[in-house]
């Protein structure tokens, strides 16, 4: 995936939150302030009073296929994946260290000076390193947002001179920890794959060697929430993606259904899932790709630790011949290679899910 031509990019000065908010400024500055319709939104109350995301206890589906609570597991599973395209996944089986390890590599890292932390520069146009990506001009808003982000697989999407020597453990953690979120988004793609009642290693058989990258969201306080994003609106380019949230993370996660902004509420040693494009693509829309963004609190930092899991660049994508019926079902999506869509994906700014236009079939 070629990078965009630096040189043609002004993004003007991009603040760096944390130092921002040392300096205690009485008010919020304009450039992260969003415009009044991009704000709030109507944000469903319904959450408060009970747990509206679909929980997928993954230790039934550890069960023989046979068996009754596997397949009460998997058709949960199909309901979320199609009315929701987000679900929390509980007794994922994941090493209580690896999970706890890489929060604290990601704290010390974004606890570091400024100067340590910017040696690992984001540099416009590209969505490797420090800073801020998916910026493309001086008037583009900014996120209330700190974010880290590295290419882990294959090893040729690393930027080597981007994986920083402080904290010293953090190299190591995070390849530990991306060997197990392989292993967790293989298993889930088996799981969706016979959700809808194809063969189990139909998508991993179809990705080849998979594209994984790491995405660390640092949140800082805002004394003025309602008046920023902690992540503008998207939708994610990944085939699914695995977000995992600080033990002690408040609620900074809305996803957008129905028209409404629903958050989700940190369940604990739970991860989040949702489908990304790719697989909407795959299944003809079936399973949807659903738009979501991060909110920021008054008094609390957040911090969440994304993986982006893709198939290889060198992949052709269209919608599955299983899912498509050109009498019941016709095909919504064109084919196209993974590689340029990535390419399209990173070379614009988040705005929803207008990514998705580059592949759909307008009638
Ligand atoms: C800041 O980065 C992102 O939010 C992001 C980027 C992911 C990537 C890297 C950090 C390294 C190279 C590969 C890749 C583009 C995946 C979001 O990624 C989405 C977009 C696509 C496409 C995807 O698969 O995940
Ligand atoms: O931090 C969050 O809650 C959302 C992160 C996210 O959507 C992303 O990094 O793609
Ligand atoms: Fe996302």
């Amino acid at each position: 995936m070629a990078p965009l031509p630096i040189s043609s990019i002004r993004v003007g000065k991009i603040e760096d939150v944390q130092e921002l908010i040392k300096s205690k400024p009485n008010k919020v500055p304009e450039r992260f302030i969003r415009d009044a319709n991009e704000r709030g939104g109507l944000v469903s109350l319904k959450t408060h009073f009970h747990q509206p995301i679909p929980v997928i206890d993954l230790s039934e589906l550890s069960k023989p296929h046979t068996n009754d609570d596997f397949v009460f597991e998997i058709l949960k599973l199909s309901q979320a994946c199609e009315d929701w395209g987000f679900f929390q996944v509980i007794n994922h089986g994941l090493e209580v260290d690896v999970v706890d390890d890489i929060e604290k590599v990601a704290k010390e890292f974004f606890e570091m000076p400024l100067e340590e932390k910017q040696k690992y520069p984001l540099e416009p146009g590209t969505v490797q390193g420090y800073g801020q990506a998916f910026i493309f001009s001086e008037d583009q808003k900014l996120d209330w947002c700190n974010m880290f982000a590295l290419g882990v697989h294959p090893p040729s999407i690393r930027n080597p001179k981007l994986w920083p020597s402080k904290p010293a453990r953090f190299s190591e953690s995070l390849k530990g920890y991306s060997k197990e979120m392989r292993k967790l988004c293989k298993r889930l793609l088996t799981y969706i794959a016979i959700s809808l009642g194809l063969k189990k290693e139909r998508f991993e058989e179809m990705f080849g060697e998979a594209v994984q990258a790491v995405r660390m969201n640092y949140y800082p306080p805002c004394s003025s929430p309602d008046l920023v994003l902690g992540l503008s609106p998207h939708s994610d380019g990944s085939a699914l993606t695995v977000l995992q949230q600080s033990k002690d993370s408040c609620v900074g996660l809305q996803i957008l259904k129905d028209n409404t902004w629903v958050p989700v509420l940190p369940l604990p040693n739970a991860l989040v899932i949702n489908i990304g494009d790719t697989v909407e693509v795959l299944t003809n829309g079936k399973y949807k790709s659903v738009e979501h963004r991060a909110v920021t609190n008054r008094e609390r930092e957040r911090l969440t630790i994304v993986t982006f899991y893709a198939p290889n660049y060198e992949v052709e994508i269209e919608p599955m011949g299983e899912l498509v019926d050109d009498e019941t079902n016709p095909c919504k999506y064109r084919s196209y290679n993974h590689g340029d869509y990535s390419y399209h994906y990173v070379s614009n700014k988040l705005q929803g899910k207008k990514s998705l236009d580059f592949a759909k079939i307008l009638n």
